[in-house]
């Protein structure tokens, strides 16, 4: 059986050529030859861009007629290494001559034949040529994935990991979720508004999986250029456009074996919502540049805070590709519809907070009923940095709540419900009535729907069937 492997053979003589193809055919799948080292630079560019790109080259040393100095086979030979550097060259020359042959070597050969040769002798050269090939194809692959993996490191610096807290029914409900979930390589939606937390449900479903030893990558697609989607998500080759200086891996590739949580999925333009859907159906990606398709195992963890279904319903996201990456569904519910989180929360963030600022600083009572009754709309990112404001700007022992949101916060509204706007008795009909109540509660409470509930002395599930049967 063939091997796999391209080899181009260099000669002036077409004897060499002939002679050198049919031994060489006979053992590996492609072989190409040109009397003229002019077209080296656009066969290997040409056999790039099709299925098997040239591994080894065997070349002559001299060209021109009577020429036996080799200069010419070292010119071309250090043309070959710069346009790419993964080929493996085996120089061959009518003159055997040793110190040529470590001048070759030196200058990047792989080895030196003489001509006329042995074929077991050529075959034995070719076959050690095609072993350091795949060796620096290896290197290579490895060299481009710990670029890219300190590329991704150095972004996710100054991220840093905080725990993942709740006590909320809601959030036990995701915990369960992403336990289950997690062992599983089902593809994951973690949906919920900006800051709710859908990086940190990301790394937990990664740590709680069996990929937890392999690579987190993440993309935000919300900070890629539309241009450069492609390129990011599936890597590109040299050359493949402008500013493509070297071959670099797409985020597929770093992730091997690992998870690739790609954030803010609804900015993906559709052409290349195609090109995700087709790298998910077949498990594989192609470089932007290049026609070789590389074999992928990840597990994908997509966020939005858009609603998807309604980006198909308009257009703007393909029913296929949210099919395909839904599979499980964690929604992520925003701060104030789980305000029994809050204290925790703000606890777990005051004291970090003071110990990173090297402060000894509570929270009075009454302020944390306050910060509960706060609808906070930037939800956990919020409240985290409105802690850290306030640690920052404390001067007593006491957190100052004033300054962590200002007047945005009602202090002590939780436990004023006389301050609620009185209902107006121009009807005595209870519907109306209790319509008019659940309105102003909402309000006063500025939608906080665990306080409103409570005030009006339901369970926020009745309150939300009654939100229904008003269509509010
Ligand atoms: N349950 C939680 N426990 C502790 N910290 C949390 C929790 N949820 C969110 N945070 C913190 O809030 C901040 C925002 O979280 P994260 O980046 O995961 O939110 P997000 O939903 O991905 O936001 P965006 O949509 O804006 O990217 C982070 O600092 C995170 O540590």
């Amino acid at each position: 059986m063939k091997q796999a492997g391209s080899i181009l053979i260099v000669d002036d003589n077409p004897d060499i050529l002939i002679a050198a193809r049919l031994l060489l055919k006979q053992h590996y799948q492609s072989v190409k030859t040109t009397d003229n080292p002019f077209d080296i630079e656009g066969l290997i560019n040409e056999h790039k861009t099709s299925d098997q790109p040239i591994d080894v080259i065997l070349l002559d040393m001299n060209f021109s007629q009577d020429a036996i100095s080799g200069q010419e086979g070292f010119y071309w030979l250090k043309k070959i290494i710069a346009q790419d550097p993964s080929i493996v060259v085996l120089l061959m020359t009518a003159y055997s001559d040793i110190q040529l042959a470590v001048d070759a070597i030196k200058a990047g050969a792989s080895d030196f034949i003489a001509k006329p040769w042995q074929n077991d002798q050529l075959l034995a050269a070719v076959a050690a040529a095609f072993s350091h090939a795949k060796d620096k194809q290896q290197v290579g692959q490895l060299t481009r994935q710990t670029q890219g993996l300190s590329q991704a490191l150095n972004q996710s610096v100054g991220s840093q990991q905080f725990s993942f807290l709740g006590q909320s029914a809601a959030m036990k409900e995701v915990f369960q979720t992403i336990e289950k979930a997690a062992q599983t390589d089902a593809n994951i939606l973690i949906t919920g508004e900006s800051g709710t937390g859908k990086e940190l449900t990301a790394h937990a479903i990664h740590q709680a999986s069996q990929r937890r030893d392999k690579t987190f990558i993440s993309l935000d697609m919300g900070a890629v250029a539309h241009s450069l989607f492609e390129s990011e998500l599936f890597g590109h080759k040299k050359g493949a456009f402008t500013d493509a200086k070297t071959d670099r891996m797409g985020k597929f590739e770093l992730a091997q074996n690992g998870s690739l949580f790609l954030d803010e999925l609804g900015n993906l333009p559709l052409e290349q919502q195609a090109k995700l859907l087709a790298a998910l159906q077949n498990r594989q990606v192609t470089p932007v540049g290049g026609s070789k398709a590389i074999n992928v195992d990840i597990r994908l963890i997509c966020a939005t805070n858009d609603n998807l279904q309604q980006a198909v319903s308009e257009g703007r996201f393909r029913q296929d590709l949210l099919y395909r990456i839904n599979t499980v569904e964690i929604r992520l519910p925003p701060l104030r519809e789980r305000s029994e989180d809050i204290p925790l929360l703000a606890e777990y963030y005051l004291t970090h907070f003071a110990q990173k600022y090297k402060r000894s600083l509570s929270i009075n009572p009454n302020d944390m009923h306050a910060l509960c009754a706060y609808s906070w709309p930037g939800n956990v990112r919020e409240l985290a940095h409105a802690i850290e404001r306030a640690v920052i700007l404390t001067e007593g022992e006491l957190l100052d709540i004033r300054t962590v949101v200002g007047s945005q916060i009602p202090l002590a509204a939780a436990e004023t419900p006389s301050t609620l706007e009185p209902l107006s008795y121009d009807t005595f009909d209870l519907e109306v009535l209790e319509q008019r109540a659940v309105r102003a509660a909402l309000k006063h409470y500025q939608g906080n729907v665990s306080h409103a509930a409570k005030a009006l002395g339901l369970t926020r599930g009745a309150l939300y069937r009654r939100l229904e049967k008003y269509g509010l």
